[in-house]
Order: structure tokens, then C-alpha cells, then sequence
């Protein structure tokens, strides 16, 4: 549910951020409607967490301007704080406190008390699917619950943006499903929500836009739909039913198009190619030597590919399903 009439929640211009000689961002300009879920996606080193940082107001950007609800943490950083909600990497809950603990403490850094923060909280608790933890020290919680009293502890002051940094790392398939779900739910509720992963996947699913970062340069943003048609189909994923004897596998490796690869894994064959047609042709290879392919999908790139195909802006490109099998 994003209200796009409304002044934006958060704004980003040309924000640089610097280590020393080391230009960790880029001119970074952003903006977040409120009610809008968006991931920041990029590789190790792209410069996610000094974004989120400079965010958070922990880190001053060497140039360009942030504004929280229109307020600049230079100008009014208590007031700034109030507007935030921050979920760092690293749990920033006491873990040898109780979860009702954890929150009386966190709400009273807010002013909140009384009767006010009884309702905040059992609303939260509810929410996050926290009841039946109350009393219990976080240190015995599992990894997800951990992640979600963190999350209900960055929510209890009602913050116009809420900040997760790699908020699903570690956690299971079904812990995953369950903080997404329930950011989704807030999302739906009118919170905006910033996070960042390196799970291409997670952040399609997810989020409502994606921007990707690329040595602290913001090389792609847009919805996951807009992101997919800027990716030429050059991948494809297959399972198979048997795996082929190993000097099949051997020959035809050998006789791929330069510069495609065929990785292996299990049951799940991936495909990558220099450029559509090459595709085209290194499919026809494998079912030519007898590779039983089962559910192809043209998924698009991932992060690791993305750069690549940005340096090359003259490669063909060719819509979804568009796969020719002509090569001999
Ligand atoms: N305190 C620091 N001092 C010097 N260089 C730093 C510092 N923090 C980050 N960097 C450098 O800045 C660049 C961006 O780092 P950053 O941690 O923001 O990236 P990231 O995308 O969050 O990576 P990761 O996913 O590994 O956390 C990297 O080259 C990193 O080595």
C-alpha cells in the first residue's frame, strides 16, 4: 500500500560516504514513499551497511543530505531518532533480559509508560507472534524469535521508518517466511520498511522496489517486474531427472560456447551464457547428449552476474522465454 501523494518518508541526495581515501557511496539518491518495502540489494563490500548507517545517523555522509520525515539528523538528532526504528545485524537486545524486560527497558529510552506502553507492547507481542515468550530470557529464545523481539523492540516508539540490516541472516527457511510475512503485514499497515540482503530472490519476493548497489553505486532500482526486463535472459535453471554419466557431463563442458558455464548441483542444473543466443545454442548442447531437462526457467541474474552485464550494455538481449534451440 504505497501512498505516493504524500511527502516521502525518506529522502537521499547524493550521499557519499568515505573511508579515508576509500569511497565506500557513491552519490546515493533515494526515496522512500511511505507504506513502501524497499531492499537494498548488492554484494559484500557494495556498501549496504555504511548506506544504513549514515541512515541510522551512527556515520556522517562526507557529502550530500538524509532527511527522516523531513528532518535532518544534523539539525535535529533527537527528533530524528524518534522517527526510526533500527534493526542492526547484531541483536541490540540484552539477552539475559526477558522479552517483557527488553521492552519496559527500550520503552522507557522512548518516554513511554503507563498504561501506553502495556498496550504497545501486548499489541507488538501479538503482532510478532511473541505471547507465548514473555517471560523468558532472550538467550533461550531461537535465532527467529531473537530477530523479532529485536523487531518489536525498533517498532514500540511508532517510528516513520524501520531500518533492518541483513534481517534474515542465519535463519531457516521457515523463520525467513515468518519475519517476512510479518513485515509484509506492517508494510501493508502503512510502515515503511528499508532493508538490506544479498538474496536477490528474498528481495523479489518481497519488496515492493529493489535498489542495487555495486561499489557504493546505485547501478539498478526499480520493481522487482521493471528490474527483471533490464536483465538480458542469459540464465537458465533445469532440474534433472538422472544426472548424466560423468564423461557425458565432461564432453560437453568441453564443447560449450565460450564463456558459458554449466554448474551442477545436486539435481539443479544452471546454465549462464554470454548472451541469449549463446544460451540458445548451449541448450540445444545438452539435449543433444542426452541431458533429460525437467521445469526450465529463464530466472534472470544474479547480483554476482549483474556488474558483468552492466559493463557490457551491447549484449543481445531477448525477452522472457525467448530460447532458440538451433545449434548443431
Ligand atoms: N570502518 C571502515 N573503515 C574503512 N573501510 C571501511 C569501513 N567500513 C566499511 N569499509 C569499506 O567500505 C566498503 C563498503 O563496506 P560496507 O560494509 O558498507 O559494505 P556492505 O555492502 O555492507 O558489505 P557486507 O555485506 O560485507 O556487510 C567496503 O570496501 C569496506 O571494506
Amino acid at each position: 500500500m504505497v501512498t505516493r501523494m504524500m511527502p516521502p518518508v525518506l529522502t537521499l541526495e547524493s550521499v557519499s560516504i568515505r573511508y579515508g581515501d576509500r569511497l565506500a557511496v557513491d552519490g546515493l539518491s533515494l526515496e522512500l514513499p511511505r507504506g513502501e518495502m524497499f531492499g537494498l540489494l548488492g554484494p559484500n563490500g557494495s556498501g549496504k551497511s555504511s548506506t544504513l548507517g549514515a541512515i541510522a545517523g551512527c556515520r556522517i555522509p562526507s557529502s550530500g543530505t538524509i532527511r527522516l520525515a523531513g528532518i535532518a539528523h544534523s539539525e535535529q538528532p533527537t527528533e530524528y531518532a524518534r522517527q526510526l526504528g533500527f534493526v542492526p545485524q547484531e541483536l541490540a537486545i540484552y539477552d539475559e533480559l526477558t522479552v517483557k524486560q527488553n521492552l519496559r527497558f527500550f520503552g522507557d529510552l522512548f518516554d513511554l509508560s503507563g498504561l501506553e506502553l502495556r498496550q504497545r507492547t501486548d499489541h507488538l507481542l501479538d503482532r510478532l507472534r511473541l505471547l507465548d515468550c514473555l517471560h523468558r530470557p532472550v538467550r533461550h529464545l531461537s535465532g527467529g524469535m531473537q530477530r523479532r523481539v529485536n523487531l518489536a523492540v525498533a517498532l514500540l516508539h511508532q517510528p516513520a521508518l524501520l531500518l533492518l540490516d541483513e534481517p534474515t541472516v542465519a535463519l531457516d527457511p521457515e523463520s525467513r517466511e515468518c519475519l517476512f510475512g510479518i513485515l509484509a503485514d506492517l508494510r501493508n499497515e502503512g510502515q515503511t520498511v528499508l532493508l538490506t540482503t544479498h538474496l536477490l530472490d528474498e528481495a523479489e519476493r518481497w519488496c515492493d522496489r529493489i535498489g542495487i548497489l555495486q561499489q557504493g553505486r546505485l547501478v539498478a532500482e526499480g520493481s522487482p517486474a521493471q528490474l527483471a526486463q533490464q536483465m538480458p535472459e542469459r540464465v537458465l535453471v533445469a532440474s534433472l531427472p538422472e544426472r548424466p554419466a560423468p564423461w557425458v557431463e565432461k564432453s560437453v563442458r568441453h564443447l560449450l560456447p565460450a564463456g558459458s558455464h554449466l554448474e551442477i548441483t545436486g539435481n539443479r542444473v544452471r546454465l549462464v551464457a554470454e548472451s541469449s543466443g549463446d544460451l540458445g545454442r548451449a541448450l540445444a548442447l545438452l539435449l543433444k547428449h542426452g541431458f533429460a531437462l525437467d521445469r526450465i526457467q529463464s530466472p534472470g541474474l544474479s547480483l554476482e552476474e549483474w556488474p558483468a552485464v552492466r559493463e557490457r550494455p551491447a549484449l543481445e538481449s531477448a525477452s522472457a522465454g525467448e530460447i532458440v534451440c538451433d545449434a548443431a
